[in-house]
C-alpha cells in the first residue's frame, strides 16, 4: 500500500494577480496551500487592505485557508526607518531587498515552520531556483520573462531561504501568467500592474512618504569647487545623477555628484563628474556560489532596470568588494544594490558604499 504525502506549501498573497497565480498553480498541481498575506503598512494601509480582501477572496476561491500576519511593526523598523535614516545621511537606499529578507521570506518562513509545521514557502516574484549538486548550493537565475525578473530584490536571501522557496512563475511570460489567471478564474486576473515601489504607490511619491518623517531643511546646492549655485529643500530629495529639479540655470546640463549630509549641501557637476571607474560596496551576501578569495569578472547591476556592465570584482575583508568596471558608470549611488550576475546565474550582491572622494 503506497501512503500519498501531500506536499504543503504557504503561499505569500499581496492580492495581487502574479500571487494569486502562484498560489493557484501549486493548488492546481496538487499541493496543499495556504495563503498568508503579511499587513505591512502603517497609515496609508489602503492598498494593504484592499490587498487582503482581494488575497481573501483568491482563498476562497480556492478552497484554501488564508492567514493574515499583522507585520506592520516589522515593516516599520526595517522599512520604514531604514529608509528614513538612509535619506537623512544623504543615501539613496534599496528597501526591497532588504524588505524581501527581513519582512517578507525570513518571517513567512518562521510562521510556516512554528505555527503550521510546513517547511516551504512560494511566492509570485520572477525568478528560478536551481540545486546544484556539484558544490550543494541552491543558485539563484533570472527569469525566463527578463522584462519581469526580479531576481535583483532577491540578492541578498540566504541559502536557507532560496532552499525552502518556490517561485512557480521563474518559467513564465508574464502574458502566460494573465492566461493562466482568466483560466483560473481569478478575480485578481485584470487587476493593473504595479508600476512603483509600494511605498511610491500608496503615497504618490517617495518625496511625499520622506516628507511625512524628515523635516524640510534649506541647504546649499554648490558646484565641485563649493561654489553656491542654489538652494534646496533637504538633501533627501536627492539622489546621485539626478538631473531634473535641481532648479539651477546652467549652460551644460548639471547632476548630483554627491550629497554631503554632514553640511546639509548637494554637490552637482557635470556628466562626467558623476561617472566613477570603481566603487565599493558592502554588506556582501554571496548567494548562487562560495565566497571568492580571489578576483573574479562577472557583470553587474547597479540597479533594478541598468543593463549589466562587465566588472572585474576584488574581494575585501569584512563582507565587503571592490567593483572595477570595463567602462566608467555614470550615477553609481550609494544606497543601492549592487547585484553580479554570471549569465542567468546571480552570483551575490551588496549595498554600493558612499564614494569618499566625491564629497
Ligand atoms: N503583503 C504581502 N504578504 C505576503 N506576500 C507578499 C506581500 N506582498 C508581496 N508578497 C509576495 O511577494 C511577491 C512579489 O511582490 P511584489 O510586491 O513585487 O508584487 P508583484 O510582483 O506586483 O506581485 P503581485 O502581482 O502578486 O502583487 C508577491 O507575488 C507575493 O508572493
Amino acid at each position: 500500500m503506497s501512503i500519498h504525502v501531500m506536499k504543503k506549501v504557504v503561499v505569500g498573497l499581496s492580492g495581487g494577480v502574479d500571487s494569486s497565480v502562484a498560489a493557484a498553480t501549486l493548488h492546481h498541481q496538487g499541493y496543499e496551500v495556504v495563503g498568508l498575506t503579511l499587513w505591512l503598512m502603517k497609515g496609508k494601509g489602503q492598498c494593504c487592505s484592499e490587498g487582503m480582501v482581494d488575497a481573501a477572496f483568491i482563498c476562497e476561491q480556492l478552497g484554501i485557508p488564508h492567514h493574515i500576519v499583522d507585520s506592520r511593526e516589522v515593516f516599520q523598523a526595517n522599512i520604514v526607518d531604514y529608509l528614513v535614516s538612509g535619506y537623512e545621511s544623504g543615501i539613496t537606499p534599496l528597501p526591497c531587498s532588504q524588505c524581501n529578507k527581513t519582512v517578507k521570506f525570513g518571517p513567512m518562513l518562521a510562521y510556516a515552520r512554528e505555527t503550521l509545521g510546513i517547511d516551504k514557502i512560494a511566492t509570485g516574484h520572477y525568478a528560478r531556483i536551481r540545486y546544484d549538486a556539484k558544490s550543494d548550493r541552491y543558485q539563484l537565475l533570472r527569469a525566463v520573462d527578463s522584462n519581469k525578473d526580479q531576481s535583483y530584490f532577491l540578492y541578498d536571501l540566504s541559502q536557507e531561504l532560496l532552499a525552502a522557496s518556490i517561485f512557480p512563475l521563474g518559467e513564465l511570460e508574464k502574458t502566460q501568467t494573465r492566461q493562466l489567471a482568466a483560466e483560473y478564474q481569478l478575480k485578481t486576473a485584470a487587476k493593473p500592474e504595479s508600476q512603483d515601489l509600494c511605498l511610491v504607490e500608496s503615497h504618490g511619491s517617495m518625496r511625499t512618504f520622506l516628507d511625512q518623517y524628515i523635516s524640510q531643511t534649506t541647504g546649499d546646492i554648490v558646484d565641485t569647487n563649493g561654489k553656491v549655485l542654489g538652494q534646496h529643500q533637504g538633501i533627501h530629495h536627492y539622489t546621485i545623477g539626478q538631473r531634473k529639479g535641481l532648479g539651477i540655470a546652467a549652460p551644460e546640463p548639471l547632476y548630483v555628484v554627491a550629497i554631503d549630509a554632514g553640511a546639509n549641501r548637494v554637490i552637482v557637476g557635470d556628466r562626467a563628474s558623476a561617472t566613477q571607474p570603481d566603487c565599493t560596496v558592502g554588506r556582501v551576501n554571496w548567494i548562487s556560489i562560495h565566497p571568492p578569495t580571489t578576483p573574479i569578472q562577472a557583470s553587474v547591476q547597479v540597479r533594478y532596470r541598468s543593463h549589466p556592465v562587465d566588472v572585474t570584482v576584488i574581494p575585501l575583508d569584512g563582507n565587503r568588494m571592490k567593483l572595477i568596471f570595463d567602462q566608467p558608470q555614470f550615477s553609481i549611488t550609494p544606497g543601492q544594490a549592487a547585484v553580479l550576475y554570471d549569465g542567468e546565474m546571480l552570483l551575490g550582491g551588496g549595498i554600493i558604499e558612499r564614494n569618499q572622494d566625491a564629497v
